[in-house]
């Protein structure tokens, strides 16, 4: 990429004062070579943003750096980027806020769905544009001839269909990670996504957490692996989404890193996005990461912007973490915990790059995902029952596997979130059906005196209809074994339903959100890598959905107790 120089621009309301670190910062990770800055503190002037002075101070200042476009940090509308573009030398770009961060996200979009992201961005951008320029070409049009405005209405019609065509084919991306991620779950994984502002080293904290990972194993599934999870300090260096097997303890952790927030976007932009986002939306926890080096100030205003993405379509707890904490002395990080405490209640502080305090972050991410339930189940054994215990190891806790004396039966006593336990249970039921078929009542209920998840009646009927619920899905019904688990290798992910708590410790309160959905601030962010990656994650393909909705009502409950 050619280095082009620029001069950043920004106008703040009178008595601001102007900050052009970030912008210069987004202007560099475009790869723009920021040649000289301008500022003005004033009221927005309707014809130039800025006053027009100023303006002709920035044309001469163009021509003496010989810059090739003018950044301005502001939002600009369409007349006023024409007019701003009119008083510099001709050919030289003005470029606002919101195309600068396209312009970054189309540089690195290298999956379908990134791309489509971004060209649903630009003409969304763009009609309001053409919309206004072709209401002012009809204005001076004389009638019968075909004129400007007519050329400008029929792009108009064009720009709308392409957006509606866009939007079509990201709805049936989406869906397919929607999918994609409730298999994740059903196979027993816990879904946890990494968000937070750009830079705030998210990438960083999933390397650390996914220490299990081998890239060499599974290098040709994954030819950006590298690229995907790389750190650097720079915005916007994740575009994409990247997911890792986590190693927390007892739970099954797929986590995933993507796109870091950035403030001050427009809702369109955000939302062109969205699909990306859900992989932090529909987690079944975010940790909400926070370069707590930097100062109070920058670490609230970024709070705020993070939350203000989160706050329409998050479902999941949210963790704060504060990052980066060995550039930070130990009083002063208590200060900044204090201070931000309505933004950042009860956050974990840790640093990615020293893996300091990185067991404690673990520890609260299992206690914070939903809670999974205890189990006793009796099988009489067989081939099935045996493959039924497999299972269970791959997705839950096997606390304990006992053989009856007389060996014709096993007890296994397992905890597994509630879809997986009602699975469990649908299975034991049909295993007890067709072994009790032959034998009498009363040898059946032999079982019942181990006081182990007696079946009435009642229990087997609706197991049965469980069962009848999974059979009629098309896919037949599998149980996987630890080494298709190991052979198995997904693409892209996410979207689905949510486990989340009812009112998990480390929300905002109504309160709080209230006055940052008040907040103009807004974000964005996008993903715009190759697909997805996770490593040697099994999925149950086969496996029937269940309705997750009585598992979320279960899980919401039992966090509630
Ligand atoms: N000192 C210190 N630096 C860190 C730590 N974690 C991350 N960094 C640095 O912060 C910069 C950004 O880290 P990334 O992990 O790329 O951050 P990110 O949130 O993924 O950033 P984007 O993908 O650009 O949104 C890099 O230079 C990292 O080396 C930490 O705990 N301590
Ligand atoms: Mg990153």
């Amino acid at each position: 990429m050619t280095i082009s120089p620029v001069i950043v621009a920004q106008r703040v309301d009178p008595n601001a004062v102007a900050d052009l670190s970030e912008i210069a910062d987004l202007a560099r990770a475009a790869g723009y070579d920021v040649s000289n800055t301008l500022t003005q503190s004033r009221e927005e002037d309707a014809a130039y943003h800025f006053g027009e002075g100023k303006i002709e101070a920035l044309a001469r200042l163009v021509k003496q750096t010989d810059a090739e476009a003018v950044i301005v940090d502001n939002r600009l509308g369409p007349y006023q980027t024409y007019n701003i573009g009119g008083k510099l030398p001709t050919g030289v770009e003005v470029i606002d806020r919101f195309t600068l961060i396209l312009e970054i996200f189309g540089q690195r979009a290298n999956t379908r769905k990134a791309q489509l992201q971004v060209e649903l961005a630009e003409l969304r951008y763009e009609l309001p544009r053409v919309e206004a320029k072709s209401s002012l070409a009809k204005r001076d049009e004389r009638p019968g001839f075909m004129g400007l405005g007519e050329y400008d209405e029929s792009r108009e019609r064009d720009i709308k269909s392409q957006i509606s065509r866009i939007s079509q084919e990201l709805d049936a991306i989406a869906e397919k990670e929607q999918t994609r991620r409730e298999q994740r779950r059903e196979s027993g994984f816990d879904l946890v996504a990494l968000a937070g502002y750009t830079n705030a080293g998210k990438s960083t904290l999933l390397r650390r957490l996914a220490d299990d990972l081998d890239i060499t194993e599974n290098k040709n599934r994954h030819p950006d692996l590298e690229q995907t999870a790389e750190s650097e300090d720079r915005l916007f260096t994740t575009l994409g989404t990247t997911t890792r097997r986590a190693d927390t303890g007892r739970r099954d952790v797929l986590l995933t890193d993507t796109v870091g927030f950035v403030s001050d976007l427009p809702h369109w932009l955000v939302e062109s996005f969205e699909s990306t986002l859900d992989s932090v939306y529909r987690a079944d926890l975010v940790l909400l990461v926070v370069d707590a080096s930097e100062s109070i100030d920058a670490m609230r205003e970024k709070l705020i912007t993070s939350h203000d993405t989160l706050y329409e379509r998050n479902e999941a707890p949210i963790v704060t973490v504060l990052n980066k904490t060995d550039c930070v002395e130990e009083g002063e990080l208590d200060r900044k915990m204090q201070s931000l405490d309505a933004l950042a209640p009860n956050p974990v502080a840790v640093s990615g790059l020293t893996g300091e305090n990185i067991e404690q972050l673990t520890n609260r991410i299992e206690n914070e995902l939903p809670s999974w339930h205890d189990e006793r189940l009796l099988l009489p054994l067989s081939d099935d029952a045996m493959s039924l215990v497999s299972w269970l190891y791959n997705h839950g806790h096997v606390e304990n596997e006992e053989y009856t004396d007389t060996g014709d039966a096993v007890l296994i006593e397992f905890s597994a979130r509630s879809t997986i336990v009602k699975r469990a249970r649908a299975k034991a039921a049909e295993l007890e059906e067709s072994s009790s078929k032959g034998a009498s009542d009363e040898s059946a209920n032999t079982h019942d005196s181990n006081g182990v998840n007696t079946k009435t009646q009642a229990q087997l009927s609706e197991r049965r209809h469980d069962n009848e619920i999974m059979e009629s899905e098309s896919n037949p019904e599998r149980m996987d074994t630890a080494s298709d688990r190991e052979s198995t290798s997904y693409e892209e992910s996410d979207t689905t339903h949510q486990v989340a708590s009812d009112s998990p410790p480390d929300r905002m309160s109504d309160s709080t959100r209230e006055i940052h959905r008040n907040n103009p601030s807004q974000v964005t962010e996008d993903d715009v890598t190759q697909e997805d990656h996770i490593d040697a994650v099994d999925i149950d393909v086969n496996y029937p959905l269940m309705n997750e909705k009585n598992s979320s009502d279960t899980d919401t409950n039992s966090k509630a107790e």
